[in-house]
Formats: C-alpha cells, structure tokens, sequence
C-alpha cells in the first residue's frame, strides 16, 4: 500500500526539526551531517511530488538556527541566507547548466528567438488561409533548427563546463558559525549570528573579544571605506584550539565538543567574552549585506568585493580561486580535498558562486539559500561492521572512558578497529549493544566515532550495557560525575572515576604520558615498557624513572630485555633530564596543562622557583611578548593547585633530586635570529610539535612560515607521508629537514 505522502512529509519534518534542535540548542548531534542532509533531501523530493503540502514552516522552506538564550534578537539589515548543498559532481554539474541557462547571452538571445517566432504564430492565429499555413510551416521548421541549435550550443557548453559571463569562485567551505558583522564609517557597531535568518542574536560583545575580527577598519582601499558596510562571514575555531578546548573539557569531566562548529557555536554562546577571548576564535569573510551605495556601485563582482575588503583589513582566505568554468571548478574541489587536511582549520566542502554581481541579482533567491551559489561538500567516510566489546580504560586522572572494539573495517583510507564512545552517556543515548551492527565515521584526523546502531539488525537477545560499578583495574571505587545544574538539566551522567590514588592503571597511564613523545621523550620507555616496569613494581612514581638504574639487575630479569635494550633505556632517561621546563610541566598530568601552555609558562618564568612565587593571578595575566599570553583562568588555577599541593611539592622534590633540569630559557633571551630571512614551509605529520607551535617557533626565531613551496623556500620541514610539497622541493631542489634536522639547526650556536 502506497504511503499517504502527507503523512511521510510530517513524520520527516518531526524528526529533522528534533535533529535541528540537538545540533543547534544542545550541541548534541545524534547524526552525521551527511544523514541530515539525505533526510532533508528525501523530504524536498516528497514535497516536490506534492507541492500542495509545502508550508511555510517546513524545514526546507527555512533557514534554521536557534535563538540562544541569553541574548538579545535582532533583525537583520538585509536577509542572511543558507546555501544549497550537495555530496556529487552530477548535482553539481546540474547546477551549473542552471546557471548557464540563465545567464548565457547566446542561449538568452536563442529564448527571444524563440519567442519572435511564436509571435509570428499567434498573429496568424485561427486563420486557415493558405498564407497563414506557410507561416506556422516556417515557424514549426524554424522551431526545430532553433531547437538544434540550442541543443548543441548546450552540448558544446556542457563540454566546456558551463563558461559563464564573469566566470565562477571556488572559496572553501570553512566550518564554524556563520556572523554578519556591521561596520558604520569604519567602527564594528553590531554583530549578529544568522538565526532564522531575518533575526539572530547580538554576539556583539563576545565578537569584540576575537582578535581576527578588526574593531576598525582602514580606509586605504581603492574604493573608499563605505559608510554602512555588513561584512558576512565565517567564526572557526582552528584545529590546534579545537583539540585544546577539547582536552580541557573532558579532564573538567564533561562531553567533549562534536565538532569545530560545535565548540564554536558554544564559544560563542558564552556570557563571558574573557571566554572567549581565550578561545582563539578567527574569522574570514564570504560575502556582503548591506552596503552604502557609493561601494555598490563600484563594486561589480563577488571577488572585487573581497579584494577591496581585504583592502579595509577585513581577513578574506587566501585560497579562494575565479574560475572561467565547472571544469575549473571541479578541479579545484578534487585538488583541494587531499590539501584541506594540512590547513590549520576544518574545511567540508568548497563552496562555487558565480561570481558576477549582475548575473547573481539576475538568478535570486530561494526562500532558503541564493541560487547562484551551491556547496560541495566531501563525505565524511562511513562504514558498518560490529561492535564486539566495550572496553573501559582508566586514564592517568582516573577517569574510565569506554572505547568500541569492532571487527577491523576500512574506513578513510585506514583499517580502524577502536571507536571512542566518549562515556557511558552516550551509550545509552545511542542504545549501543554488543552485537550490534554499527555505523562508524573518520572525518579527517578525527577519531574515529560510533555514529549510530543498524537497529533493524539488531540480533536477538542482545543486552543493555552496564557501567561498570568498580574500577575494572583495580576494582578501587568509582564515582559517578554528572553535568552542573546550569546546563538546564541535572543528574546526567558526564563521567566515572575510579578515586583510588594507587591505582595501577592510573600510575601506569600516568608514567606512560610522562615519557611519551610530546613530554618527556623518553627512548626505550614505551608503552609497553611502561607496563612491564609498573608491574614488576621497578617503578610507580616520576623520580623511579630517574633511579631506575640502580635496579639494573632486576630490569635485567624482565622478559625481552637484554644487557642492550636496557642501557639504551638508561640512556634514553638520562637524555631526559635535560628537556627543559616547559616538557616538564607538560608531562605530569597536570588537569588543563597541556604542551603549549607548558612552554609558554615556562618562557615566561624561566625557572620552577620563579613560577612557585607566582600567584595563580600572576599566571593567568602576564603578557607573553607584549600580548595576552592566552593562558587561562582554568589553567592557571589548576597549576597553581598543583604546584602548592603535598603531591606536587614531592614530585617536584623527586626531580629535583633526580637532577631533572627545572629551567627554561626564557623567550626574550631564548629568541634568536637563526632563521633570519629564511623562508620555511612545513608538511607532513609532525611529532615533536604541532604545526601551529612549529610555525611559531620559526617566527620568534626571525624566519617566516610559508605555505606553498617555490623557488624562493629555504627549507622544507617534513614530517612523515609528506606528499606533494616534499615532490616539489626535491625538483626545485629546495633543503628538506626532519624535525630532528630543525631542531638541530636552532640549538646550534
Ligand atoms: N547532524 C545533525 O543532526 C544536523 C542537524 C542540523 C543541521 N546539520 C548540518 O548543519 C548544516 C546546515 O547548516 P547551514 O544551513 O548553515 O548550511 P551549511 O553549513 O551547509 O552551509 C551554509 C553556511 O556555510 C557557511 N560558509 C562557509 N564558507 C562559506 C563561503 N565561502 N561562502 C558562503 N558561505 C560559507 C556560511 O556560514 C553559510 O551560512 C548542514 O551541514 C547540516 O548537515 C546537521
Ligand atoms: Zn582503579
């Protein structure tokens, strides 16, 4: 039996305004995007058989967004639109022949032929003369060579991809929150988020605190300053911050960020701009709103437009591209999809626009989004295989994180067989079982996640999962942490600790962070040596490491560990003394200390015995060369604690005895000029550092960061599965460095 269609229609549009609500209100989404979007596609194409049932309200006729609390609405000056979106070339290229239907002058001047000869037509209309039969022969011939001549102008066109008047952009289709910033005779007067689209909220004072977002702008461009200029554009959150924020959320105990636009739009919503401030937010504008007319009238395309306001100061992405055609277009997306994952942002797509002012005002809008503008978005890669077991894992606070084990699958490009399941929350708001088949999804450098069950082949008899009511480890306690009152709801569970102090998993994950690559660096103290150590009981605190080798007998005695393997242990200790403050701080676990504020924490005081004097106010607001050193309060009141806690002052005593180098140059005389006038470009995966803290570092020691490699590049740093930058450099003959190599050349003297 047929389903009645108004029936389906509102059992769609139920469960996408429910999906609307967990992604835009509680940041919570239970979906991909790329499922969101089949739901909402499946509802346009029920509604476009039925057109009779569209209403205003539907979820495809509406820009959605939320009003946050807290926040004032207001109107729009002029509307903020979404944009259409698609995951393939075919609806791609269906685009663009719209576009080129509208717009080519040929095929415009072909349609008023078109109509020349039905007017010939209609004035002989009725008429049975002889004369008047002629007429509508010639018409009717005329129609079918015209017909042939369209036909093949848009074959032609079609094998040119769709060349159009003006041409297209290609601009990348960065993932955060969409803003309309306004600027009255240069000063930032308003900034407003897109909500329904004709209202959103005033973010204006948390807007303020992003330092990308310039409070004034210059009046230096060829086209004069405009009077009233509405810059649109995209909040983001970088990668390198995403993965910060995320850190300190979960070691604060609660459900880490979905996603950069999440941890975005959850910046934002903050009362507290210090908040925000601390977050890193930047910004890149993609279009206009309102604009004085003297502008307007200078400005004829998208891509001047971005020009000039580049020109005012206002941060446009330098990777946007005018293409002549589809063809180009289509090759920017494919070229731009293996370079997305080396930006310092997420990007999910490409956005195309046409590009000229006049041919956009001519094609319009829809209720919803702008018709010369689509989104081409890249799939997050999915897989389905089965969930074989949940592991909880004790990590070095204690916390017990459950992990997915699944039948090994190929999902973008790697064989993943561990999901994170994030805490035990998420399995019941997921219902996941053991047994089941699951949905799994690998977004760029993203770990791997459960995105959903197949229930309907679910097996019989499966179980609800249990938390575990003790510590699987050392079946210590547990305690149970659940979110604060001011999230609206209390009692859900965030996350279980287990609280024993000696645990031993905990002093296993523990050591383990301590010696792992980014902190201590300890060669030969794996993983694995960790536990065989922690075992034999050789070692359960820091300064154990460092008083190992009195041991050497029993160390001697472990399974696969000869007379070799263990003075390179000894020495990888040794060489482990003298990393410095800063990897210190990092390495101990300390809650929200992570390596990059542990280096700038330690520039900054030089020595251990400086930062103990520190107040925990002191450490939050020094200024690190000049500027706001980013260190926040949460950070700076953790440390603190630590640093003036029994536990700290022994681990500190420990290493201080062990010899353990507790300083730092600090960065005034730790700056040198080694890379004066040296242009360095950085690719692969890197281990030692992040790319933002590598970059940072060629800059504080004089060089410059670039970010294409061409005749004029110094070096080249690669890391591993460097791809087409380290081809390039070898053919241009450009020095290639590892890290090891550029970490050499600065410590040279
Ligand atoms: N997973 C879920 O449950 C769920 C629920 C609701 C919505 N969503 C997702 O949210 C998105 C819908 O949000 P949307 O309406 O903002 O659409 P969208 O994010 O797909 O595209 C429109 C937005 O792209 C941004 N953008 C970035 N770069 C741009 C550029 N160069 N030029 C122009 N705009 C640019 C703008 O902010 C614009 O508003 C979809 O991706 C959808 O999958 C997911
Ligand atoms: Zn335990």
């Amino acid at each position: 039996m047929p389903e009645d269609p108004a029936k389906t229609i509102e059992t769609l549009r139920q469960e996408i305004r429910r999906h609307e609500r967990l992604y835009y209100v509680d940041a919570t989404p239970e979906i991909s995007d790329q499922e969101f979007d089949l739901l909402l596609k499946e509802l346009e194409e029920v509604e476009a058989a039925h057109p009779e049932l569209i209403t205003a309200d539907s979820p495809s006729q509406r820009v959605s967004g939320q009003p946050i609390d807290g926040f004032e609405t207001v109107p729009h000056a002029q509307r903020m639109y979404s944009i259409d979106n698609t995951y393939n070339v075919e609806d791609l290229t269906k685009w663009a022949k719209r576009c080129f239907e509208a717009l080519d002058p040929r095929l415009v001047e072909l349609a008023s032929e078109s109509i020349a000869i039905d007017n010939q037509e209609t004035e002989v209309k009725g008429q049975r003369t002889a004369e008047a039969k002629a007429v509508r022969e010639k018409a009717n011939l005329q129609r079918e060579a015209l017909a042939s001549r369209t036909s093949d102008h848009l074959d032609a066109a079609s094998a040119h991809g769709y060349p159009l008047p003006g041409g297209y952009v290609t601009e990348p289709k960065v993932d955060g929150v969409a803003i309309s910033l306004r600027y009255e005779n240069g000063l930032l007067t308003q900034a407003i988020t897109r909500g329904d689209g004709t209202h959103g909220d005033d973010v204006t004072q948390n807007v303020r605190a992003i330092r990308s977002i310039p409070l004034k702008l210059s009046a230096v461009g060829k086209v004069p300053l405009p009077a009233i200029l509405e810059v649109r554009g995209e909040i983001f959150m970088p990668q390198s911050e995403f993965v910060r924020l995320n850190e300190v959320t979960v070691a604060a105990g609660n459900e880490p960020f979905a996603n950069p636009r999440n941890s975005t739009a959850g910046t934002l919503k903050q009362l507290d701009p210090q908040i925000v401030a601390e977050r890193r937010l930047q910004f890149l504008a993609h279009g206009v709103g309102e604009m004085s007319a003297e502008a307007a009238e200078q400005i004829t395309s998208h891509s001047e437009f971005l020009q000039h306001a580049a020109s005012w100061g206002i941060p446009t992405n330098p990777l946007n591209q005018r293409c002549e055609s589809l063809r180009e277009a289509i090759d920017e997306i494919e070229k731009f999809e293996d370079q997305r994952n080396e930006l310092a942002y997420a990007v999910d797509g490409v956005v195309v626009k046409v590009d000229s002012y006049a041919a956009q005002q001519h094609m319009g809008f829809t209720s919803k989004a702008p018709r010369w503008a689509i989104a081409y978005k890249y799939a997050a890669e999915q897989a389905e295989t089965t969930l074989l077991e949940v592991q909880w894992q004790v990590g070095k606070t204690g916390k017990l994180t459950p992990r997915a084990k699944m039948e090994p699958v190929l999902v973008a490009g790697t064989t993943v067989q561990h999901a994170t399941l994030h805490n035990f929350g998420e399995i019941t708001r997921k219902d996941i079982r053991v047994g089941d088949r699951v949905i799994i999804e690998k977004a760029g450098e993203i770990i791997p996640q459960v995105v959903r069950v197949v229930k309907n082949k679910r097996p019989d008899g499966l179980k609800e999962m249990k938390a575990p009511e003790a510590c699987p480890e050392c079946a210590g306690e547990v305690e149970i942490a659940f979110s604060s009152a001011s999230d609206g709801e209390t009692g859900r569970e965030t996350a279980r600790y287990c609280i024993n102090a000696e645990c031993p998993a905990q002093l296993r994950e523990r050591l383990i962070h301590f010696a792992g690559r980014g902190q201590m660096d300890i060669d030969g103290l794996g993983e694995k040596a960790v536990e065989q150590l922690t075992e034999a009981g050789l070692i359960g605190t820091f300064g154990d490491v460092f008083s190992l080798h009195e041991r050497r007998e029993e160390v001697l005695k472990l399974e696969r560990m000869g007379e070799k393997k263990a003075d390179n242990l000894f020495a990888g200790i040794v060489a482990a003394k003298d990393r410095g403050l800063a990897r210190v701080l990092a390495s101990l676990g300390i809650r929200h200390v992570g390596s990059t504020s542990g280096r700038i924490i330690a520039e900054h005081y030089g020595t251990l015995d400086a930062l103990s004097k520190a107040t925990a106010e002191d450490i939050q607001s020094f200024k690190a060369n000049g500027s706001e050193s980013g260190i926040g309060e949460e950070i700076a009141k953790s440390l603190h604690h630590f640093l003036h806690s029994e536990r700290g002052q022994h681990v500190f005593a420990e290493l201080k005895e062990a010899g353990v180098d507790l300083t730092m140059p600090q960065t005034e005389q730790g700056s040198t000029q080694k890379l004066a006038g040296k242009s360095l470009v950085v690719t692969g995966k890197l281990t030692r550092y992040t790319r933002e803290e590598i970059q940072e570092l060629i800059r504080t020691h004089g060089g410059r960061a670039a970010s294409s490699v061409s005749k004029s590049t110094d070096y080249l740093i690669a890391g591993e599965k460097a791809g087409s930058k380290l081809t390039k450099a070898e053919q241009l003959g450009v020095k290639v460095l590892n890290e090891a190599e550029f970490h050499e050349i600065l410590q040279d003297t």
